[in-house]
């Protein structure tokens, strides 16, 4: 029945185009706290909400939504790899649950995950396998895409599942907000890259290889102001996480994926997580959430932020901190 979010930006690029000293410590400051609140949460099970950046799924079937009853980790970049501690019996359940809510999730039993979700489970509770684990993929690089609008109602059909729950649950959120890092898309790609596309799994070691150098070199660009991807964008950061804050969740329905890609990126649509996540910790009742950490951070190409969560009690109305957001502004 207990339940605590934490929400996270993840980046393949940390170790390999890193910022200014300070703010790589602001990021470990920041995660080394989620991950003692973690520790001192304890929990029972953890619920993932994470992307995928054609690693684990690809064009063959590509669902909006995904549960894990088994999975395990890529090693992506400097992701670890190895299997997850998944708890497939109570995955099932939850995918039973969430569809009879009539939400239409998928279920894998081979699920891969990459950088997306296993950087956020190591930061956080310290590996892949340290607790009983479901993943949740929502696809948020390869369109057509859900709505911000089913991710919420995801987010909640799974919420009202764990409140049901006698175990302590953390929720995970895993995603940058404004960013657009060079993920290839389907949509003009030549045949090689709409094959990877399509059926890519297990790549070659000279394939990844050549992937994460692509990416470094688009970080370096991005970083140098050489880049035409699309700019990072503070402001609308802000105004997104600060909706979240406000505990008025219905207001992401409002959001566009056309708009999305037009005022903050193509991979902005990894918010989904967030408001999965929050979705599910709305559904206990009001919360009060803290920003913990927000920073515009050009060489991992991402609007970088942090942010818990925890329900508070009936009758209160959402309350939101602020502590770190000043300080890295
Ligand atoms: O296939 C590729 O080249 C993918 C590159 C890639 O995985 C980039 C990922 C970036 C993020 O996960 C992010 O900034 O959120
Ligand atoms: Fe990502």
């Amino acid at each position: 029945m207990p339940i605590h979010l934490e929400c996270l930006s993840h980046t393949p690029l940390h170790g390999y185009v890193d910022p200014a000293p300070h703010v790589v410590a602001e990021v470990e400051c920041v995660t080394q706290a989620a991950r003692a609140r973690v520790e001192a949460f304890d929990p029972e099970l953890v619920i993932v909400f994470a992307p995928d950046h054609y690693n684990g799924f690809f064009y063959d079937v590509m669902p909006p939504f995904c549960i894990g009853v088994e999975a395990s980790a890529v090693g992506d970049f400097k992701s670890l790899a190895g299997p997850l501690n998944v708890d497939a019996g109570l995955a099932l359940a939850l995918a039973a649950d969430v569809l009879a809510d009539e939400i239409d999730v998928s279920v894998s039993y081979r699920m891969q995950v990459d950088h997306g979700c296993a950087q956020a489970l190591e930061l956080l509770t310290g590996g892949l396998d340290r607790y009983p684990t479901i993943p949740v993929f929502i696809n948020s690089v390869a369109p057509p895409l859900a709505t911000c609008r089913r991710a919420r109602l995801l987010g909640q059909a799974i919420g009202r599942f764990v409140a049901r729950l006698d175990k302590r649950v953390l929720v995970i959120g895993s995603g940058g907000i404004s960013h657009e890092p060079p993920v290839p898309e389907i949509e003009g790609a030549n045949d090689e890259v709409a094959e990877r596309l399509i059926a890519g799994r297990n790549p070659s070691a000279e394939s990844r290889a050549a992937r994460q150098a692509r990416t470094v070199a688009a970080a370096l660009a991005f970083t140098s102001g050489t880049s035409p991807l699309h700019p990072l964008n503070p402001e609308w950061d802000r105004a997104f996480l600060d909706r979240l804050a406000s505990g008025e969740l219905s207001a992401v329905d409002g959001m566009t994926n056309d708009a999305i890609s037009r005022d903050a990126g193509k991979s902005a649509h990894e918010i989904r997580t967030w408001i999965a996540a929050f979705g599910a910790l709305a559904a206990h009742g009001p919360y009060r959430a803290s920003l913990d950490y927000y920073r515009a951070i050009p060489e991992w190409i991402a609007g970088f932020a942090a942010m818990h969560a925890s329900p508070v009690a009936q009758g209160t109305r959402a309350v939101v901190d602020h502590p770190v957001a000043a300080a890295a502004a």
